[in-house]
């Protein structure tokens, strides 16, 4: 669904490049990017929504050649929920907010309307619909970005970094939306710093690093990969780690799988 080319980027023109020739492709596993800070991740997604032009290589997106698409255009195929809600938040109510996308893409009032309180109650935030979302705590404008991305219903949904700042209950909230996402055949590609989370819920992981894709593979394989993790310094998740040291053979992604392991 998304076909990604030989791309290059570099945000000073002629400048040391950002991402260097990208060749990549996703399909409807959930997918997770990462990699350390500065490793290009944020700006990748950027090009696939079309907020950045690429240097050099082209990004399909179904028959969409991002580059000769309008951003009302690409609106209606993907959403990219940004790491800070700050960089996202303008509206003066909760409602307003989730609707504004919906209205620009230029459907009917009550219609958006239906939608955005849907999917503010699926963030659990539909008893807060008339409040100012800067009074929201930093949790739930995150959790109000996600609603007016998923509200749009796109085929594509980005999230950039939606488990920074969120407890336990709120990632709940972010896992349940990406099952259903994943239910609903859209393709999901997360920017992630949580291993566990990672480990828990990501079909696929591609790792980042300097600019390029150091490895890509089911989240199992990419985490048996210790050395290369290692060298873009990614921790596996704490209970693969444990496991490794315990001297368990098969890489283990979640508390379940060891407990069943240590069993054996
Ligand atoms: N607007 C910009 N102008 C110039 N350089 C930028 C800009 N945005 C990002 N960069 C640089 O591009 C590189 C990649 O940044 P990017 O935000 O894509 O990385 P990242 O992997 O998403 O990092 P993080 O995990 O910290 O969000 C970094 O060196 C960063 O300083």
């Amino acid at each position: 669904m998304i076909k990604v080319s030989n791309l290059s980027f570099s945000y000073t023109g002629g400048g040391v490049p950002v991402l260097s020739d990208i060749n990549l492709e996703f399909d409807q596993r959930t997918t997770a990017i990462i990699g350390q800070n500065g490793a290009g991740k944020t700006t990748f997604v950027k090009l696939l929504k079309g907020l950045l032009k690429a240097t050099y290589g082209e990004i399909l997106i179904g028959e969409y050649d991002v580059k000769m698409r309008t951003a009302a255009e690409l609106a209606r195929k993907i959403g990219l929920v940004f790491q800070n809600p700050n960089d996202q938040i303008f509206k003066r109510t909760v409602l307003d907010e989730t609707m504004f996308g919906l209205l620009n893409i230029k459907m009917g009032r009550y219609t958006a309307e239906k939608l955005a309180v849907e999917a503010l109650e699926l963030v659990g935030l539909d008893d807060k619909l008339s409040m100012n979302p800067h009074d929201l705590s930093l949790s739930e404008k995150k959790l109000l970005c996600i609603a007016s991305v998923v509200a749009m219903d796109t085929d594509i949904v980005i999230f950039d970094e939606p488990t920074i700042a969120q407890d336990h209950a709120g990632k709940e909230i972010i896992r349940r939306i990406i099952q259903k996402l994943k239910e609903k055949n859209k393709l999901v590609l997360t920017i992630i710093h949580d291993m566990d989370f990672v480990a828990e819920n990501f079909d696929r992981t591609i790792v980042f690093n300097e600019g390029k894709v150091l490895l890509d593979g089911s989240t199992r394989e990419v985490f048996s990969q210790k050395d290369v993790l290692e060298e873009a310094n990614v921790e596996p998740p704490g209970i693969t780690q444990l496991a490794n040291r315990l001297g368990l053979k098969n890489t283990i992604l979640t508390v379940d799988e060891f407990l069943h392991e240590c069993a054996k």
